[in-house]
């Protein structure tokens, strides 16, 4: 990004706009002073925190300029441009709808309860074989993520490529209405949040949500194999292409077969020979469809995006194989977990060869409301002594599943630990792994598995 002061003040309507403004080149916009880059915009934000407070911090760090709250004027600094402003939040994403007008990319919006960042990332890569993209970082997909996601493209860029997650009715009318995509994808619809819901029928309605700013002459590219999706695209007039393994789909898959480190399947619009991931698990098949069919849609030569999916790079964390330091291996899928992806990462987890044992680390699944207990019982369907001979819980949501286990596992094959004794569950566990064992991490963001993580893994080899 590269603008001046003044197009800032003027695209963020800045009280003082109208004031002169010194020549002052941004390169880019930080909400963390800690993250900031040199040159660029800081944006403080007020969270459990006012970050106002961190304006020395952000000059410290580089920032050429600042926006600043109306209601801290008596605060502001004097020492780099200062543009006023009623709320900050709004003022990025303003600036964000701005730079987006200004350099006009196509925009591929992609939500869903699980597989955001994967298609997200599948997406990118197969476009970039023809067109110059800028994708979500990492998983910044709310409304200070998508913003930022805006922000950060090249002068360049041909297609951004949007992550858009949400928890709560409206926030992807907001974001949808903010990017006017010209693809919108939903992956699947699962159970994430649904205590802010309570059924998957209304987190399908609020899914559905991303084709509210759809262009007219725009594409939603859904999975066709979900009726829930069905039967609400009927309401949708924009040109629909659906993705999945029903053969009556647009794009439908078949064949699939996977190993631990990659995944085949065939394409039925392009059936001479299968295509390839480099993930395991079978529902990633589903995330490479519909970027195939967006490929597609912009036109991408089905070899193009065939080399582009195998030789993909998976975001961290999303069914990763990691070295662990005892000579085990571990898959880490620990950025978040909800039912349908636990189910479904512990049933491929479970068919990996094992040498050694098989154990699984599963933390609660937040965000699950009244539901939560016979959701998280609900795994014991996954799990099978003869496959996984050891499971650790992590967490007070667990204890339901733990209780659940007692009739099919034996007593000393179950480690159950509340939130507060994750360290315990590490010690035990670094004591118990052997080489040649396969450990599963698999948790919601907010009981922080990572830790585990970081305990097992081998860090001369990551
Ligand atoms: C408000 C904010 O910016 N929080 C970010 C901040 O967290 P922190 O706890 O430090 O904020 P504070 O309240 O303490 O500080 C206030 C501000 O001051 C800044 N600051 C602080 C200290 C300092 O020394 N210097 C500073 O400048 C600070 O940055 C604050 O702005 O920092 C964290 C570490 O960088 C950030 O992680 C945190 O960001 C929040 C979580 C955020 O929303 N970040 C977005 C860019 C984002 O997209 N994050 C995604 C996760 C989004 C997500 O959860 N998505 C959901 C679905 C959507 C739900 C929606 N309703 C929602 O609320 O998000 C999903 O399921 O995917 C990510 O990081 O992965
Ligand atoms: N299409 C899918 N169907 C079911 N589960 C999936 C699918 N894709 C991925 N998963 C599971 O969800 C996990 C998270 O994948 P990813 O990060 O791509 O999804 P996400 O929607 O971005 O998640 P989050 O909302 O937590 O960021 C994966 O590691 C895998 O276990
Ligand atoms: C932050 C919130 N949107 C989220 O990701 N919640 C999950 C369930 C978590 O915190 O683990």
């Amino acid at each position: 990004m590269k603008m001046q002061v003044t197009e800032i003040a003027k695209a963020v309507q800045a009280t003082n706009a109208e004031q002169a403004w010194p020549t002052v080149n941004v390169t880019g916009v930080s909400f963390d002073s800690r993250k900031l880059q040199s040159g660029d915009l800081f944006i403080p934000l007020v969270g459990a925190n006012d970050g106002h407070q961190f304006i020395q911090s952000a000059i410290d760090h580089g920032a050429v300029a600042t926006l600043w709250a109306n209601d801290h004027a008596d605060q502001a600094p004097s020492d780099l441009p200062v543009i006023l402003v009623d709320d900050t939040l709004a003022a990025l994403q303003q600036l964000g709808r701005y730079y987006l007008q200004k350099i006009n990319p196509k925009v591929v919006a992609v939500t869903g309860s699980n597989g955001k960042t994967t298609t997200k990332d599948m997406i990118a890569s197969v476009l970039a074989t023809q067109f110059n993209v800028t994708k979500t970082h990492a998983n910044f997909n709310n409304q200070i993520g998508v913003p930022i996601t805006l922000l950060s493209m090249e002068p360049n860029t041909e297609v951004v490529v949007v992550e858009m997650g949400m928890d709560h009715f409206g926030e992807l009318d907001f974001l949808s209405r903010l990017v006017q995509p010209d693809v919108a994808v939903i992956t699947m619809i699962g159970e994430a949040h649904i205590e802010f819901f309570g059924t998957r029928d209304k987190i399908a309605d609020a899914k559905m949500e991303i084709v509210h700013g759809l262009k007219e002459d725009g594409t939603f590219i859904y999975n066709g194999d979900e009726p829930l999706l069905q039967t609400r695209a009927q309401a949708v007039q924009q040109h629909q292409r659906t993705f999945g393994l029903d053969a009556s789909n647009t794009l439908a898959g078949s064949a699939v077969t996977t190993s631990q480190s990659q995944t085949q399947f065939t394409a039925s619009l392009w059936p001479d020979e299968p295509y390839t991931i480099p993930m395991m698990g079978a529902y990633n098949v589903n995330n490479a469809l519909a970027a195939l069919l967006v490929a597609d849609t912009f036109h991408i030569r089905p070899n193009a995006a065939k080399q582009a999916l195998a030789s993909f790079v998976p975001t961290e964390n999303r069914t990763e194989w990691l070295a662990g330091q005892q000579g085990e291996s571990i898959l880490s899928d620990v950025y978040n977990s909800n039912p349908t992806a636990a189910r479904r990462v512990l049933a491929a987890f479970s068919a990996v060869p094992a040498k050694g044992q098989r154990i699984a680390v599963l933390g609660d699944m937040l965000e699950l409301g009244d539901q939560s207990d016979s959701l998280h019982v609900s795994l014991a369907s996954e799990l099978d002594p003869t496959t996984i001979q050891s499971v650790y819980l992590n967490g007070e949501h667990m204890q339901a599943l733990a209780k659940a286990l007692q009739s099919t596992y034996p007593e000393t094959a179950i480690h159950y630990y509340p939130t507060a004794e994750q360290p315990q569950l590490i010690a035990d566990l670094t004591a118990a792994v052997n080489a040649d064992d396969l450990v599963l991490l698999k948790g919601s963001h907010g009981i922080h598995l990572e830790n585990v993580l970081a305990a097992l893994v081998d860090h001369a080899e990551k």
